[in-house]
């Protein structure tokens, strides 16, 4: 069988610059050399940490992580003018790799209202500004801002002039996120073909996404003959954002047979960094966005999670774990059906008959009509009370928490222990109410459970908001989930750790084997 070989195509990452210029998402200098290190953990191609002249602060950013960040090119962004150029120079000095990237618009619209200089005096701007790079730097990069609005032959005459000066990367960026992906492709073509000299450099593409056209457009530019795809984490960036790592990332590896293009970033730190960037930009991920949002990989339809627990295949495209993400996830709510219920059960190591299952699911139905999800720790209250069987090993009884402004949090938990009936009061103090309250469940767990991690999501808003807690922990180097809701974000996180203690203690019961470890 022959194996096609794959085009190897370059991931520039500009999160730390085009990423950051969305308002709202600026980033310390300290921020932007802790990304660094994840985006070269990830293995990005080229990274662009920041825009040297625009601050001090992203000077000092850009010059620290071209001294201490290894492995990956870095680039220096400027304007076709002298001083941004020295300060890119200045900046990238003690990179082992370096470029500098400059650029100038080359449409109509640009020249007239925004340069208002005539296309003879931009080109020569260009031609000039490119040579006078090369003087510092071997590699430069050139982009034509808003190449996808100009005309082809005023493309080509720009693109022909800096090739002429030494400039060997050529960015042609939809600047404005206009283009369609057919004509996009099309522009690469006939550059790459038109310009003389085009053979010779590597061409770049550079998305926005105002038409929701990133990536759809990158991927069409790889068709064009682009080698390197101009991307940031999470889509984040200008306006609406540029073309998203993640999501051009897993289209071509989900679809390089058909594409015939690969990347070499590491997919299983995607998603982490997706988290970390999240974080530092204070950018929320939306629940339905591509790959890393909450729902990729979770499901609440019954049709859907009966073809899961049969074969993954079935409504998955990408396997969740390759990407770091822990595994699919199966929602129990409205639309679940009785497969999802009965493997449930079973991962908590209780087995159901068709008597049972038709009383549970009548039970839960009822339920789940009324509120957004099911929570295990709710799941478990209804087998008990429709088929008796006791599939609780810990409850949380009285709970007490004191916040305010003294400087520790103080949590006093009573843990029952259903099968003996001994119950235990005990009292922790936390920064905040939720560690005061971790920690003093986990005295009153005679097990050696170890706690793993809470994630916490509001569900609605207003007087009807309530937060979903999961809470992961590890026993025997195994690890469990626990979810639950409630209207009181400390009790949502306490009930979800007593309900994970629950799923790990189960799963050595005396019934039958819950099955995977990890469970949904
Ligand atoms: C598509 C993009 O993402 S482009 C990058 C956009 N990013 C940013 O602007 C973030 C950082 N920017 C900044 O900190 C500031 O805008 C600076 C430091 C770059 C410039 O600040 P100032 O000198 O005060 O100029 P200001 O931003 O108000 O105006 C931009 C000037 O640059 C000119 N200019 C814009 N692009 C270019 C270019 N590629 N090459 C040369 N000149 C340019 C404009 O025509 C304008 O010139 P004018 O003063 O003669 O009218
Ligand atoms: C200047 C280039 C690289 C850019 O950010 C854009 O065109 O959006």
């Amino acid at each position: 069988m022959i194996i096609p070989v794959k085009k190897r195509i370059q991931i520039f990452d500009t999160t730390l610059r085009d990423g950051e210029q969305a308002p709202g998402a600026s980033l310390t200098p300290e921020q932007k050399i802790i990304l660094a290190g994840k985006l070269a953990d990830l293995r990005v191609d080229v990274m662009e940490p920041g825009f040297p002249v625009s601050s001090p602060g992203d000077f000092a950013a850009v010059e620290t992580i071209s001294r201490n960040i290894q492995g990956v090119e870095i680039c220096g962004f400027a304007r076709a003018v002298k001083g941004d150029i020295d300060a890119a120079v200045r900046a990238t000095r003690d990179a082992a790799r370096r470029r500098i990237h400059l650029f100038i618009s080359s449409s109509d619209i640009h020249l007239r209202h925004q340069l208002r200089m005539s296309r003879p005096e931009v080109v020569a701007v260009a031609r000039e500004m490119t040579a006078y790079a090369r003087q510092f730097c071997d590699v430069v990069e050139f982009t034509a801002m808003d190449a996808a609005r100009t005309g082809i032959d005023d493309l080509i005459e720009m693109v022909e002039a800096v090739i002429e000066e030494g400039a060997s990367i050529i960015n042609l960026p939809d600047t404005v996120g206009y283009a369609l992906p057919q004509e996009y492709g099309e522009m690469f073509r006939r550059v790459r073909l038109g310009a003389r000299g085009g053979d010779k450099v590597i061409y770049s593409a550079h998305c926005h996404n105002d038409l929701g056209l990133a990536v759809a457009n990158s991927l069409a530019a790889i068709e064009g003959g682009a080698t390197q795809i101009e991307v940031t984490v999470n889509g984040v960036g200008e306006r609406t954002g540029n073309c998203a790592l993640e999501e051009l990332v897993m289209a071509l590896e989900t679809r390089g047979d058909s594409i015939g293009a690969e990347t070499g970033i590491v997919l299983d730190k995607l998603y982490d960094t997706s988290r970390m960037i999240s974080g530092a930009m204070h950018f929320p991920i939306a629940f339905n966005k591509p790959v890393v949002g909450r729902n990729a990989f979770q499901h609440e339809s019954g049709i859907h999670q009966d073809g899961l627990l049969k074969d993954r295949s079935t409504y998955e495209i990408m396997d969740p774990e390759r990407l770091g993400i822990p595994r699919s996830m199966i929602i129990l709510g409205k639309h679940s059906g009785r497969h999802a219920l009965k493997d449930r059960a079973a991962k908590y190591g209780i087995a159901l008959d068709s008597a049972e299952l038709d009383a549970l699911y009548e039970s839960f139905k009822e339920t789940a009509d009324r509120q957004k999800a099911v929570s295990d720790d709710e799941l478990l209250r209804m087998v008990s009370s429709t088929t008796g069987q006791q599939a609780q090993i810990y409850a949380l009884g009285e709970v007490q928490v004191l916040a305010g402004s003294a400087p520790r949090r103080v949590a006093a938990v009573t843990v029952r222990h259903l099968q003996s009936g001994a119950e235990t009061t005990q009292t922790s103090t936390g920064d905040g109410p939720l560690e005061a309250i971790i920690a003093a469940i986990g005295q009153g767990i005679a097990e050696d459970i170890r706690f793993d991690g809470l994630e916490l999501h509001s569900l609605g808003s207003g007087g009807n908001a309530q937060a979903e807690a999961a809470v992961m922990v590890e026993w025997k180097d195994t690890k469990f989930r626990g979810t639950a809701i409630h209207h009181d974000i400390v009790m949502a996180a306490g009930i979800a750790y007593i309900a994970a203690c629950n799923a790990a203690l189960l799963s050595e019961s005396e019934m039958p084997s819950p099955g995977s470890a990890v469970n949904s």
